[in-house]
C-alpha cells in the first residue's frame, strides 16, 4: 500500500517538501489556508520562484501523486503529517509567532480517525513541540493516539529541491522507537549511504535548528565586523576572509562580507532565539546575538553612507540604479531583504532610485509600491549617477562593464556583495567601492608599454 503523506502549509518550505515527497514515491496531499496558493498549486503552477521545483510540481500534479486542498479534513487519512506553516516574527516583539502551528494541529487532530504521527518541520521556539503534544492530547478523538515528532528543515532557498532530496543530515526528534522507524522509512529514499541521522528528543531537535541559523548568522556578522575594521584601516576584507577560510577549522562558507543577511529565516530566527532565552531566564547566554543583529543592520546603513559620500554629500535628486531586490540570488523572496531596505533608505533621502531584479519584481512592488522599478538592468542603469549591486545575480556579474558604462551618466559602482570582477570594471573606467575594501579608482592602461631594452638601459 502506498504511504500517504500530508503537508500542512505549502509556502516555500511546504510546497518543496510536498513535491519532493511525491518525487520519493509517496501519495501527497498539500493543505494551505490560502485559496489562491492552493488554486495555483493544484493547477501545477508554482506561486514563487525556485529552480527545479516547477518541473517536479507539474510532473506529480499531472501524474496524480500530488494534490492540494484548503480543507484540513481531507488530510486526516494520511499516514504521516508534516507541519510546514509559517512562524513569523511576532508583531508585538522579537519572538516567533506560533499561532499557525497551534492552529494547524488544532485544525487537524479532531478529524483523525486512527493513530497519527504529526512531524513538525517549521522553525519554532524550544518547547513548542511539547506544547503541541498537549494540544493534540486534549483534542484527539476517543481512542486515537497522536504523537508529535520534530524534524527540523535545513533547506536553502534557491537550492531547496537538492537540499530536500539529498540532505546533508537528518535530525529526528522523537518520543518513541515507532516514530523514529516511520521517519527513517519515509526518508529512506532520500538518504545516501553516508547521510548522518541524529536521533534525539524533541527539545534538542528544536534547538539544533535555531542554533544552526544563529551560528550561520554569527559567522556572517563576524566577517562583517572585520569589514568595519578594514574600512577604518584600509585593509581588504576579501583577502582577510580568503586567508581565514583556508584554515579547515574555520572554512570559507558563510564568510562573505557584504551587505549582510536577510530573508525569512536568519534575522527572525536569531531574534526569536534571544526572545525565548529571555522567557527561560537565560537571556545572558545569547546577548551576543543582539550584536550579531546590530552588526548586520549597520551594513545597510553603511552602504547608504557610502552612496551619499560617493555623490558628494547629498542624494537629493541623484539617479541611483539598484541592481537586486531579492534577499539573495536564485529566489524571488524579499522578506527582510537588505537590498530593498537600502533602496528604500536611499529614496527616503531624496535619491531617484530605480530597482531591477530578475525574479523578485512582483514581490518587491507588493512590499515597497512607492519605489520606482526598471524593466531590465539596462533600463535601471540608464542615466544613473551611481550604480549599486545589492543582490549578486549572475545576470549582474556577467554585465559587460564597458557597455554598462555607455548607459550611465557616471561610472561609479558600489558592490554591496563584493562580487564583481573589480579589475574588469576599473579597466572599463569605473570607480569601484566594495564593503570592507579600499576605494579603487579606474585603471588607466598606459598607451605605450616601456620596451624591455629601455628598462635594461635604465637598470
Ligand atoms: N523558507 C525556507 O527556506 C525555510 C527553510 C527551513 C525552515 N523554514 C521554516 O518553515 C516554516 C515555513 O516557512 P516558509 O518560508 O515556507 O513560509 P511561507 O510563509 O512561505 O509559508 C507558510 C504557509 O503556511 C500557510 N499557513 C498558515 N497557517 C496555516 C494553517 N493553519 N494551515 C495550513 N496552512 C497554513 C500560509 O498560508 C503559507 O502558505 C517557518 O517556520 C520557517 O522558519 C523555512
Ligand atoms: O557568506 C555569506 C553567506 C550568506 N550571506 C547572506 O545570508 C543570507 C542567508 O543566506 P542563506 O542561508 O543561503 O539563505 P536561506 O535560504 O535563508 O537559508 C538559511 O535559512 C533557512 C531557513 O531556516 C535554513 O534552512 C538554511 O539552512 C539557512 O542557510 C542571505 O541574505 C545571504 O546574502 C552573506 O551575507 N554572506
Amino acid at each position: 500500500m502506498t504511504t500517504t503523506i500530508s503537508v500542512i502549509g505549502t509556502g516555500y518550505l511546504g510546497a518543496t517538501h510536498a513535491a519532493c515527497m511525491a518525487e520519493l514515491g509517496f501519495a501527497v496531499i498539500g493543505v494551505d489556508t490560502d485559496p489562491a496558493k492552493i488554486a495555483d498549486l493544484s493547477a501545477g503552477r508554482l506561486p514563487f520562484y525556485e529552480p527545479g521545483l516547477p518541473e517536479l510540481l507539474r510532473a506529480h500534479t499531472d501524474g496524480g501523486a500530488l494534490r492540494f486542498t484548503t480543507s484540513i479534513a481531507e488530510a486526516a487519512d494520511a499516514d504521516v503529517h508534516f507541519l510546514c506553516v509559517g512562524t513569523p516574527q511576532r508583531a508585538d516583539g522579537l519572538g516567533a509567532d506560533t499561532t499557525h502551528v497551534r492552529a494547524a494541529v488544532a485544525g487537524l487532530v479532531p478529524h483523525l480517525r486512527r493513530d497519527a504521527l504529526i512531524v513538525g518541520k517549521s522553525t519554532v521556539p524550544v518547547g513548542t513541540a511539547h506544547e503541541l503534544q498537549a494540544v493534540a492530547d486534549a483534542l484527539a478523538p476517543e481512542g486515537v493516539r497522536v504523537e508529535i515528532a520534530w524534524n527540523p528543515e535545513f533547506l536553502r532557498e534557491g537550492r531547496s529541491v537538492e537540499d530536500t532530496l539529498r540532505p546533508d543530515r537528518l535530525v529526528l526528534g522523537v518520543t518513541s522507537e515507532a516514530a523514529e522507524q516511520t521517519l527513517r522509512t519515509v526518508y529512506k529514499r532520500a538518504i545516501g549511504a553516508g547521510t548522518p541521522v541524529v536521533v534525539t528528543d524533541l527539545v534538542s531537535a528544536e534547538l539544533v535548528k535555531v542554533s544552526a541559523n544563529a551560528f550561520l548568522a554569527t559567522k556572517i556578522s563576524f566577517i562583517n565586523a572585520v569589514a568595519e575594521l578594514c574600512e577604518a584601516t584600509g585593509g581588504d576584507v576579501t583577502d582577510v576572509s580568503r586567508a581565514l577560510g583556508h584554515d579547515a577549522r574555520i572554512g570559507h562558507a558563510f564568510l562573505k562580507a557584504g551587505l549582510g543577511f536577510g530573508g525569512g529565516c536568519l534575522p527572525k530566527d536569531i531574534r526569536a532565539m534571544m526572545a525565548r532565552a529571555g522567557e527561560l531566564g537565560v537571556d545572558q547566554a545569547l546577548t551576543f546575538l543582539r550584536e550579531v543583529d546590530d552588526i548586520n543592520m549597520r551594513r545597510r546603513h553603511r552602504v547608504v553612507e557610502m552612496a551619499t559620500d560617493e555623490l558628494g554629500g547629498s542624494l537629493l535628486g541623484r539617479r541611483v540604479a539598484v541592481l537586486g531586490a531579492a534577499f539573495k540570488p536564485l529566489t524571488d523572496d524579499v522578506r527582510d531583504s537588505p537590498a530593498l531596505n537600502v533602496a528604500a533608505q536611499l529614496q527616503l533621502r531624496g535619491a531617484q532610485v530605480r530597482v531591477y531584479d530578475p525574479q523578485a519584481m512582483d514581490n518587491a512592488r507588493a512590499v515597497f509600491p512607492t519605489l520606482a522599478y526598471a524593466d531590465s538592468a539596462a533600463d535601471a542603469l540608464a542615466g544613473a549617477d551611481l550604480v549599486l549591486l545589492l543582490t549578486e545575480w549572475s545576470e549582474f556579474l556577467e554585465l559587460d562593464p564597458a557597455q554598462a558604462g555607455d548607459l550611465v551618466a557616471q561610472r561609479r559602482v558600489i558592490d554591496g556583495r563584493n562580487a564583481l570582477d573589480t579589475d574588469a570594471w576599473r579597466r572599463a573606467g569605473w570607480s569601484y567601492r566594495g564593503l570592507g575594501r579600499p576605494r579603487m579608482e579606474p585603471i588607466v592602461e598606459s598607451a605605450a608599454p616601456v620596451a624591455a631594452t629601455e628598462l635594461e638601459l635604465v637598470g
